[in-house]
């Protein structure tokens, strides 16, 4: 049995003007990644590869222990977009109502909790629903059906820090059996660096890094340095470096390493969004 419920070999899409180049990656059982990447770095490309909704130009794509994504494996699938596709006359009701026709496993008693959780109104038409509290009903949904593995492209979009807050919990509890995984790309790197395992950077349509969240957040650090003493610097010790106005920074993989060699400079811990700018918005990768 495979350790991970997406496989992902070899990926590649071209559109004019963009080509998504070479993707592989994997979410392992039990674990969340998070996917990030600037505007138009092919997160969302990615994500309609996966889910079949594009055709691959070529490379191989195996979720859930198959290679075909057929209706009844879609069905072991959460998925949820940055925008929320119920009709607007319908009630979270109705919505309920057709789910449980069209899922097997749609769980009506899980539905009734989360929606008392993030306080959605079981009867009010949605046109009447604020931006967030359609995307809480089509997170609800895509849970309450108690798919094996949960796909989130931005739908944590326009929540307020507090339901975030509530549905990054529920995404933890989500895993917690060690076969349940979620896939899910963001610009909020903060939820991202709450609950993810893995972090995959893509850029300009290509993979910058797979890693460990903890690697990134505990080992990866900042040397900060005039530019005379960055001469003493030497290449293979850090990855991208790059100039500000007074000084020089450099990216390291281990910063208590190059505490320990360089003892003259500052080296400080690097958030998930500072090694994320350092990738995209360069410097120098020597
Ligand atoms: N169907 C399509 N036809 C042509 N070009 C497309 C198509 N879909 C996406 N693209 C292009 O592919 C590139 C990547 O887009 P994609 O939506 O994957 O980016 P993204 O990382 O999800 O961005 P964002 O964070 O803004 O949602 C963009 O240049 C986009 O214009």
């Amino acid at each position: 049995m495979s350790e991970n419920n997406i496989s992902v070999k070899n990926l590649c899409k071209s559109f004019d003007g963009f080509t998504l180049n070479n993707i592989s990656l994997q979410v392992p059982k039990g674990r969340i990644v998070g996917f990030i990447g600037e505007n138009g770095a092919g997160k969302s490309t990615t994500i309609n590869l996966l889910l079949n909704e594009l055709k691959r130009d070529s490379g191989t794509i195996e979720i859930l222990g198959t290679d075909t994504l057929n209706s009844s494996v879609k069905k072991e699938i959460g998925v949820v977009f940055d925008e929320c596709n119920f009709h607007d006359f319908f009630t979270a009701q109705n919505v309920a109502k057709i789910f449980s026709g069209v899922y097997p496993t749609w769980d009506n008693s899980l539905f009734t909790l989360y929606m008392k959780k993030l306080n959605i109104p079981f009867s009010k038409p949605i046109s009447s629903f604020s931006k967030g509290m359609k995307m809480k009903l089509s997170i609800i949904c895509a849970m309450a059906h108690r798919p094996k593995l949960l796909i989130l492209d931005e739908a944590t979009t326009g929540l307020d820090p507090v339901v975030r807050d509530e549905i990054l919990e529920m995404f933890l509890d989500f895993i917690q059996d060690e076969e349940h995984s979620i896939f899910f790309s963001s610009h909020i790197i903060s939820d991202i660096e709450k609950i993810a395992d893995y972090v995959i950077l893509i850029h300009q349509g290509k993979i910058v890094f797979e890693e460990e969240k903890d690697t990134l957040i505990y080992q990866y650090g900042i040397i900060r340095c005039e530019k005379k003493q960055f001469a003493d610097i030497q290449p293979e010790d850090y990855i991208i470096s790059r100039k500000t106005n007074v000084s020089m920074e450099c990216l390291v993989r281990d910063k208590e390493a190059a505490r320990r060699k360089y003892k003259n400079v500052v080296v400080d811990s690097a958030s998930l969004e500072e090694i994320m700018l350092f990738y995209i918005k360069g410097g120098s990768t020597k």
